[in-house]
């Protein structure tokens, strides 16, 4: 115990923070430092188990796995396929489900039918060149934005979006249906390539254990 190194772990801040902190609790993986929400501290340490966590923004969580700063990231799986970094995805954590869209007006199904030359609004641009490029043959000319992504067919920037879908509330209030269905995301774990050869032992151990919460509370 007393030569063992810190492993790092990244966590994408916001909506899959909450839950990867309760998933880790469940297999005996606390970090109380954490929780606390007025702190403007970055780094949390759990000195007992030698683990070192930090919050970022969930695209740079990618980064930090493949430079090896973080070992392990939690991050959606939109993240990892937007980001395209070198890094091993190792687990569906089951949290965080939604699905990857193309949507828009009802009447937009017309010109994705006839191949026209649209616009695609979105904050994942590699996913929609990948889909629509890729996948479709088709070519589309690709806006990137920020967030509100729903607005841009609304004011005339673009006939259709590529975005996240949850329950469909943002699609319905806004007038806007789904077109057609990218693929299905949830919250993964990665891990950064070295640390899975130089750590084996300690992550083959931690994927092992949330697997087995995952698949117990599945039956639960
Ligand atoms: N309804 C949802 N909207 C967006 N992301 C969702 C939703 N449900 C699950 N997710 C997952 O949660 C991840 C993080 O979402 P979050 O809203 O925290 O990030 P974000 O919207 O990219 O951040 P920001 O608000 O800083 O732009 C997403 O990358 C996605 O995998
Ligand atoms: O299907 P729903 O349950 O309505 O969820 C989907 C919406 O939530 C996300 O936006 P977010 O709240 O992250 O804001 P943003 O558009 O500014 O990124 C996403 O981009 C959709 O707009």
């Amino acid at each position: 115990m007393e030569d063992m190194r810190y492993l790092t772990f990244a966590l994408g801040k916001g909506r899959l923070a909450k839950k990867t902190l309760e998933l880790f609790e469940k297999i005996g993986i606390t970090c109380e430092e954490m929780k606390d929400k007025d702190t403007r501290k970055l780094i949390f340490v759990n000195e007992e188990l030698k683990l070192r966590f930090f919050l970022a923004k969930g695209p740079d969580v990618p980064t930090y796995v493949e430079y090896g700063a973080a070992d392990i990231g939690i991050v959606g799986k939109d993240t990892i396929l937007e980001e395209g970094r070198n890094i091993y995805e190792v687990l569906d954590l089951g949290f965080g489900k939604c699905r990857m869209c193309i949507c828009g007006p009802k009447d937009a199904e017309e010109l994705l039918k006839h191949h026209e030359l649209i616009r695609v609004a979105t904050k994942y641009p590699h996913i929609a060149k990948d889909y629509f490029y890729n996948k479709k043959h088709q070519t589309v000319e690709i806006i990137k934005l920020n967030g509100s992504i729903e607005l841009a067919p609304i004011v005339g920037l673009s006939e259709v979006i590529c975005d996240i879908v949850e329950t469909g509330s943002t699609l319905r209030e806004n007038g806007l249906v789904v077109l057609e269905e990218v693929c299905p995301l949830s919250a993964r774990m990665v891990v950064n390539q070295v640390s899975m050869k130089m750590e084996n032992e300690r992550i083959t151990k931690l994927i092992a254990d949330l697997k087995r919460e995952i698949e117990r509370k599945d039956l639960a």
